[in-house]
C-alpha cells in the first residue's frame, strides 16, 4: 500500500530529457508526485525540442496540479527547463486552468484526472484552451475512447464540452466533474475480439464550408472500405455552430470490438491541405491501429500507464508495438511508485501477428481521505 501523504523527504530527481523527453514526463511525474506525496525536481524539461522548456499547456498543467494538491511549485514559467513541486493535501472542489492558447484541454485533464480521483470529495475542473488540438487527444477521443476504458479502473468523470476551440485561437472550455475513489482496480484487456462497429464525426467550425466535413467523411469511408468490406461505417459530417470559437475542421473515427476495446484514428485540418487528405490520414491511422490484434491504440497505451501503476493488483493489456511514449510513462511510473511493469512479446504463428502484453503489478495507491 502506498498511502497518500504529505511530502517530508528529499525531492526525487526526474530527468525531463530522458527517452521521449517531452511534456508527458511532466504530466506523469507531476500527477504521481501529487498522489504519492513525493516532492519532485524536474530538470532538462523538453531539452531536445525545438522550443525547449515549458510551453503554455505544460505550465498551466503544472499550475493546475499544484493548485489541486495545495503544493508549492517553484521555477515554473514559460521556457523554464527546471521546476520543483512539493505537494500538499489534494483538494476537492473547483479548479480552473487556462492555457490562454490553443494548448490542449485534454492534456490538462490528463495531468489533473489521476490527482482528482484521490481527493476527499468530487472535483470540478474548468479547463480552457484547445479542445481539438494537434499532437493531443481530441476532446471526442477523451470522451468516447479514453473515458469508457478508464472507467474499468474505477475512474469516473463527466465532461461537458461548453465551447470548442481550435488552433490558433483556442477559446475552448470543458467542465469536468471527477468522482474520488478509495483505490483503483486492475484491468485486464487481452482479448481483442472482432471489430463490430465503426463510427465517427467529421466537423467544420466558423467560416469553413460544410463541404469540407462531407469530403473528409467520404474520403475516410472510402479508405476504410478498401480493407473492411462488411461493416456499416457512419462518419457524421457536422457543422459546429454556437459552441465553437474560431475556425477549424477535423475528423475522428472510432472502432469498437466485440470485447469492448476502442480504437481511434483522427486528424485535423491544416492550411493548404485538402479535406480528402485529412479524412484519409484519420482512416489510415485507425486501420493501422486495428490491423494488429492489440486491445488499445497507439495513444491509449501511454495514457493508461499511470492508472495501471496506481491500481491495486495486476493489470494486463495487449497492445501493438509499444510506443516510446508508453516506455517513458513506465520509466517515470517505476521511478515514483512501487509499480513493476513487464513487456512480453507474443507472436501468433498462424497470422504472423505480433502483439505485446504490458503487465503491471500496481502500487495500490490508497485514498486515505475517503
Ligand atoms: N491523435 C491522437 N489521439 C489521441 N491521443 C493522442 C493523439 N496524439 C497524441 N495523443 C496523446 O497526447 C499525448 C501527447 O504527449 P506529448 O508528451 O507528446 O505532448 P506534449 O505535452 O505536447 O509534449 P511535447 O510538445 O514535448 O511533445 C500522449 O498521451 C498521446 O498519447
Amino acid at each position: 500500500m502506498e498511502p497518500v501523504t504529505v511530502a517530508t523527504t528529499a525531492a526525487t530527481e526526474i530527468d525531463g530529457s530522458v527517452m521521449e523527453g517531452g511534456g508527458q514526463i511532466l504530466r506523469v511525474s507531476a500527477a504521481l508526485s501529487c498522489i504519492t506525496g513525493t516532492a519532485i525536481k524536474i530538470s532538462k524539461i523538453r531539452a531536445g525540442r525545438s522550443t525547449p522548456g515549458l510551453r503554455p499547456q505544460h505550465l498551466s498543467g503544472l499550475q493546475l496540479v499544484s493548485d489541486l494538491c495545495s503544493g508549492s511549485l517553484q521555477g515554473a514559467s514559460i521556457g523554464s527547463t527546471d521546476i520543483s513541486l512539493t505537494p500538499g493535501k489534494i483538494q476537492s472542489g473547483n479548479h480552473t486552468a487556462d492555457t490562454q492558447t490553443a494548448g490542449s484541454v485534454c492534456l490538462l485533464l490528463q495531468v489533473a484526472l489521476p490527482c482528482a480521483v484521490f481527493a476527499d470529495a468530487s472535483s470540478q475542473l474548468c479547463l480552457k484552451g484547445g479542445t481539438n488540438a494537434e499532437m493531443a487527444p481530441q476532446i471526442d477521443y477523451t470522451v468516447k475512447v479514453f473515458k469508457p476504458i478508464v472507467e474499468k479502473f474505477g475512474v469516473h468523470f463527466d465532461c461537458d464540452i461548453r465551447m470548442r476551440g481550435y488552433y490558433p485561437k483556442g477559446g475552448g472550455e470543458v467542465f469536468v466533474t471527477v468522482n474520488p475513489v478509495k483505490e483503483l482496480q486492475p484491468v485486464t484487456m487481452t482479448e481483442r475480439g472482432n471489430i463490430t462497429k465503426i463510427h465517427g464525426r467529421a466537423f467544420v467550425a466558423g467560416v469553413l464550408p460544410f463541404k469540407l466535413a462531407k469530403d473528409m467523411s467520404a474520403a475516410a469511408v472510402r479508405t476504410i472500405r478498401k480493407e473492411i468490406k462488411e461493416l456499416y461505417i457512419n462518419i457524421q459530417p457536422l457543422q459546429e455552430k454556437d459552441k465553437a470559437c474560431g475556425n477549424g475542421n477535423g475528423i475522428i473515427i472510432i472502432a469498437e470490438s466485440s470485447t469492448g476495446c476502442l480504437f481511434a484514428g483522427s486528424a485535423l485540418g491544416k492550411k493548404g491541405v485538402y479535406a480528402d487528405k485529412i479524412g484519409i490520414e484519420a482512416a489510415e491511422m485507425l486501420l493501422r491501429n486495428i490491423r494488429h490484434n492489440g486491445c488499445v491504440d497507439e495513444f491509449l497505451q501511454d495514457q493508461l500507464i499511470i492508472f495501471m501503476a496506481l491500481a491495486k493488483g495486476t493489470s494486463r493489456i495487449r497492445t501493438g508495438a509499444v510506443t516510446l511514449h508508453t516506455q517513458t510513462a513506465i520509466h517515470i511510473a517505476e521511478q515514483l511508485t512501487q509499480a513493476k511493469f513487464t513487456i512480453t512479446k507474443c507472436e501468433d504463428e498462424l497470422s504472423s501477428n505480433v502483439t505485446y502484453i504490458i503487465e503491471c503489478q500496481g502500487s495500490g495507491a490508497a485514498n486515505l481521505h475517503l
